[in-house]
């Protein structure tokens, strides 16, 4: 299987369609001018093709169907429904993936009859090749549907099969876990500020430190406590800021944090 003249679709041009799009066309061999994106707000629009120059954009929700192999359901969770409506016929050609947060597969195939079609929760690294998605699918999907999805989603980082049950909690670490370490780099660079350091070399040390850690933990295959304890010098500076941040209660503030995004998106599909 070739994703050469594989032709995608996107409804709803938002964020994340805009991403993985990307992300396709520059790691994925997906064509600019196989990409077609619907979205009713024309700034969007706008800015899609801007970003993928080549690309084809239009209001209709129905020639997105209609004109591609693949369609990401790209629309909030809440718009769902209304996006379905607009929808009267699904080609059998036409594979359906869902990215929506919260809205399980026997909903999606209630808004959306087929049997082709697939949920997948994935992160916005993925404009850069470095996502993190996770995908499920019923058991009576085709096993190169399934495959399609994976090698699609592989052009942009990492893709892996998970039960539909584990969806909510994918959804709270990996889809809106770059938020949070957003946060964390913001928040370095913020300390590095206070204590005299030029807001750019912050920023640059704070980001590389990120993303050193993450490499260092999948390049070694070390438990991430054994690499933390090779940090830390006894009656160092390093265990001095570990307890500090044991203190504040780091660890339980990131799991509350991941649970609570999980539990939202749990209630997203019960909207
Ligand atoms: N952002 C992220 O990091 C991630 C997002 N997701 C999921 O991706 C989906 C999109 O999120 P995101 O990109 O952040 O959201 P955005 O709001 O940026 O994008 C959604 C787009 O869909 C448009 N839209 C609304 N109704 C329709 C319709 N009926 N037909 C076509 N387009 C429509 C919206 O227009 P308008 O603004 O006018 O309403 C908007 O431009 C969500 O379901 C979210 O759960 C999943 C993983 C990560
Ligand atoms: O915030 C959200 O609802 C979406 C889903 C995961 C990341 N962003």
């Amino acid at each position: 299987m070739t994703n050469r003249s594989l032709r995608v679709g996107f409804i709803g041009a938002g964020q994340m369609a805009l991403a993985m799009a990307r992300g396709f066309v520059e790691r994925g061999g997906i064509a600019a001018d196989s990409i077609l994106a619907s979205d009713p707000y024309p700034a969007a629009l706008e800015r899609f093709t801007e970003a993928i120059p080549g690309c084809y954009t239009t209001d209709d929700n129905q020639a997105v169907i209609d004109e591609n192999d693949v369609v990401i359901l790209a629309v909030k969770p809440q718009m769902m429904a209304e996006a379905a409506k607009s929808i009267s016929d699904i080609s059998a050609d036409c594979l359906l993936i869902s990215i929506a947060a919260g809205l399980n597969l026997a909903k999606l195939t209630q808004l959306f009859p087929t049997n082709r079609i697939i949920r997948v929760m994935p992160n916005t690294p993925c404009l850069i090749g470095q996502s993190a998605c996770a995908f499920t699918a019923t058991s009576d999907v085709a096993p190169e549907d399934i495959e399609r999805t994976e090698q699609l989603l592989s052009a942009t980082g990492i893709a892996v099969q998970v039960p539909e049950t584990q969806m909510d909690a994918v959804t709270g670490l990996s889809g809106s876990g770059p938020a949070f370490i957003y946060m964390l780099i913001e928040a370095m660079s913020d300390a590095g500020v206070r204590l005299g350091l030029p807001r750019q070399v912050a920023l640059q040390l704070a980001a590389q430190t990120v993303k050193g850690a993450a490499e260092m933990v999948q390049t070694t295959g070390e438990h991430p406590a054994a690499l933390k304890d090779k940090v830390t010098s006894p009656g160092g500076t390093t265990i001095a800021g570990v307890h500090a941040l044991e203190k504040a209660g780091f660890r339980a503030a990131v799991i509350d944090a991941i649970s609570a995004a999980a539990t939202r998106s749990r209630e997203l599909g019960q909207d």
